[in-house]
């Protein structure tokens, strides 16, 4: 149902590869992706580094706390962020990083291009973190020429709006499921990723739930080395609704469990407005709005 793809045919152009691409982001708006230049071991060093953090002392965590700032950069502690309205605040915890712009840039004030924070400990952590965002973003930039050749046309057509991304990368940090956690919590409820695809690193654990569109929900699950890839808003607008941006949640269960997503989003200043539409969006404008709408200490008023 969900289909898995061979990363360097893809990057070949082969024929079936496309076809099956083209296929997944039609239908489930998920693929399994392998065969990357990122091996098994580096995504599982990744996750480790993500773990080593997150076990820390809250004291730690805290002198990165997002929620002192206007922007989503650091730790964000558990029930900090809420990705659905009718549900309460995940339970997960979170470390997002981002692409920060030189001081010189006259974008370099907005909350999207906002400086990193990076935590005094564990030792390492802001090389690998950041070393590994660079390979990841160039992996997710193929995939997504990919996708824009499978679903006709030129490979080019979303990738050439990257020159500044307001990419993110997340640690995402799900504790054993709380024992005061009903039928509205989850390690993240309900919703569709803001920007054109997401590539996320699993531990290999399951837990990472897909509504079909009969409404039922589908697990997914990734072995070692291999990605989950799934579309966001911003691609489903651009691409005209050709490709999907699919509703997902972690209910989460007694094993704590670590996901690393790379949400790759693209310039502030690109329209995804379907090609001919005379109503451009922004994408920075959108980013913008679904952050206000989700990160709690950045909620508007
Ligand atoms: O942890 C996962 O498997 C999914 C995480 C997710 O959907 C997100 O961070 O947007
Ligand atoms: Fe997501």
């Amino acid at each position: 149902m969900i289909p898995r793809i061979d990363f360097q045919k893809l990057a070949a152009g082969d024929t079936d590869t496309l076809q099956a691409v083209a296929f997944g982001a039609r239908d489930t708006g998920f693929l399994l992706l392998e065969n990357t230049p990122i091996s098994a071991a580096r995504q599982q060093a990744v996750l480790a580094a993500y773990l080593r953090f997150f076990r820390q002392d809250p004291a730690v965590k805290s002198e990165v706390d997002m929620a002192r700032t206007g922007s989503n950069r650091g730790w964000g502690a558990s029930r900090s962020e809420q990705v659905d309205p009718v549900s309460n605040p995940d339970y997960k915890e979170v470390f997002d990083c981002g692409v920060p712009l030189p001081e010189t840039d006259p974008l370099s004030d907005l909350p999207v291009y906002a400086p990193n924070l990076w935590p005094s400990s564990p030792a390492g952590f802001r090389q690998t973190i950041e070393a590994y965002f660079l390979e990841a973003r160039e992996v997710a930039m193929e995939v997504l020429r990919g996708i824009a050749w499978a679903i006709g046309h030129d490979a080019d057509a979303f990738a050439d709006k990257f020159a500044r991304p307001m990419a993110l990368l997340r640690g995402n940090y799900y504790p054993p499921r709380p024992i005061w956690a009903g039928d509205r919590d989850f390690g993240i409820a309900t919703h569709t990723d803001y920007g054109c695809l997401t590539l996320l690193a699993t531990d290999g654990r399951g837990g990472l739930e897909v509504e079909l569109r009969d409404g039922s929900w589908h697990s997914v699950q990734g072995g070692a080395g291999v990605f989950i890839i799934n579309f966001g808003e911003m691609l489903e607008m651009w691409s005209g609704g050709a490709v999907k941006a699919t509703p997902h949640r972690v209910v989460g269960d007694a094993e704590e469990r670590i996901s690393a997503p790379l949400f790759f989003n693209p310039d502030y200043e690109a329209n995804v407005a379907p090609s001919g539409s005379d109503n451009p969006i922004s994408a920075g404008q959108h980013l913008s709005r679904r952050y206000a709408e989700t990160y709690l200490h950045m909620k508007n008023g």
